[in-house]
């Protein structure tokens, strides 16, 4: 047992089989050759199981990025600075960066959550104020969060999600802006996949060789002062996380009791989806995998969830880019299923 709260390890309704396979059934009827619409029929399939109905929709659709600050940042782990955490915060706030871009072109509402960034943003535009900490502890020193900033981070995910629920979200992404936190991405993944860092660490912002080397070592300190911290998945969220991190498992576990599928993004992302699904893993059901990132380890994250992300078109950013980059391919499965008349209605046979 561990001392997370009751909702957390809920499972979540389940999609309805009835319901997928009135939809099989009516990708067979539509005005096509069966099969013909390749992916986006098997997408449609879930999307209809999902939701209940044989009209899927994606539409309102929202991303949330969460931003924090990682104290493992003083080991010298990433290629640039922790400021440039906040400067990132500032940059969403008056819409100038690639996440508002490909929000924006994917007809998607952004909202960006303070999780936890070093220095306070202040009172900025369509920022949320939801700080567990100026950024987590040094995780070669110690856990990274106590479990009252654990718990508090994974409900900054579900109030996230309780906002996106009332105002309609039909589909959630998730994303992450935290200068250093493809370290404790990786070491998540290696606590939780028991593989040695080495086989997951990648150069995330731009690390050069002997750089990586050095992030490796960091994270087998790591590894080796939380023991067993993998036995638990939450435990090792609290040992070898960050409040991003905690909050997008938050938000994915929340979404699946929601009824709300969510688009996972890259490295850190499934890093999270990988806790939220080994927490409580009926929430696979409910993550379509948006794509897989240039982030080397991040296909062994993807292998790990057994499904197949939609893109493969070697984004390595974050900020939820590569899952909202693949929101129209979800929107358009949604509108063939919804929209196409079968042969019967078309008179054809
Ligand atoms: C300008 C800038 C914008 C970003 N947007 C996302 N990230 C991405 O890079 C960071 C993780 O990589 P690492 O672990 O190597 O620091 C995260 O903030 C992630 O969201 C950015 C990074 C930078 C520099
Ligand atoms: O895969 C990602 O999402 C990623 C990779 C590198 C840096 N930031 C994010």
């Amino acid at each position: 047992m561990n001392d997370f709260p009751a909702w957390v390890s809920k499972p979540p309704a389940g999609p309805e089989p009835a319901v997928r396979q009135a939809a099989e059934r009516r990708q067979q009827e539509l005005t096509k050759p069966p099969g013909s619409l390749g992916h986006l029929e098997a997408i449609a399939v879930r999307l209809a199981a999902l939701q209940g109905t044989q009209a899927p929709r994606v539409d309102p659709v929202r991303v949330v990025v969460f931003a924090a600050d990682h104290g493992v940042t003083s080991e010298g782990i990433s290629a640039f600075p922790a400021e440039v955490t906040l400067a990132m915060v500032q940059n969403f706030a008056a819409g100038g960066a690639a996440i508002n871009a490909l929000a924006r072109a994917a007809g998607a509402e952004l909202e960006v959550v303070d999780a936890g960034v070093i220095q306070d943003p202040g009172r900025l535009g369509g920022v949320i104020p939801q700080r567990v900490g100026p950024g987590t502890a040094n995780f070669v020193e110690g856990p990274a969060m106590s479990t009252d900033q654990c718990v508090a981070a994974l409900d900054v995910g579900r109030a996230a999600v309780d906002r996106a629920r009332s105002a309609g979200t039909r589909l959630f992404v998730a994303g992450e802006m935290g200068i250093g936190n493809t370290t404790p991405a990786t070491a998540l993944a290696s606590a939780l996949l028991r593989l040695d860092p080495v086989e997951l660490a990648g150069p995330g912002t731009g690390l050069d060789e002997a750089g990586v080397s050095h992030k490796v070592k960091v994270i087998r300190r790591a590894l080796a002062l939380h023991g067993d911290a993998g036995a638990d998945p939450l435990e090792t969220l609290r040992c070898l996380g960050g409040f991003e991190i905690a909050a997008m498992a938050g938000a994915y576990i929340a979404a699946a009791h929601d009824g709300i599928p969510a688009v996972v993004d890259g490295f850190i992302a499934t890093a999270a989806a990988l806790v939220a699904v080994r927490a409580n893993p009926a929430v696979a059901d409910w993550l379509f995998l948006g794509h897989v990132s240039a982030e080397p380890g991040h296909r062994r994250l993807v292998a790990a969830l057994d499904d197949t992300p939609l893109l493969d078109l070697g984004l390595r950013l974050g900020e939820g880019s590569g899952a909202a980059t693949a929101v129209p391919l979800l929107r358009s499965a949604a509108a063939i299923h919804r929209e196409m008349a079968t042969f019967a209605e078309a008179g054809l046979t």
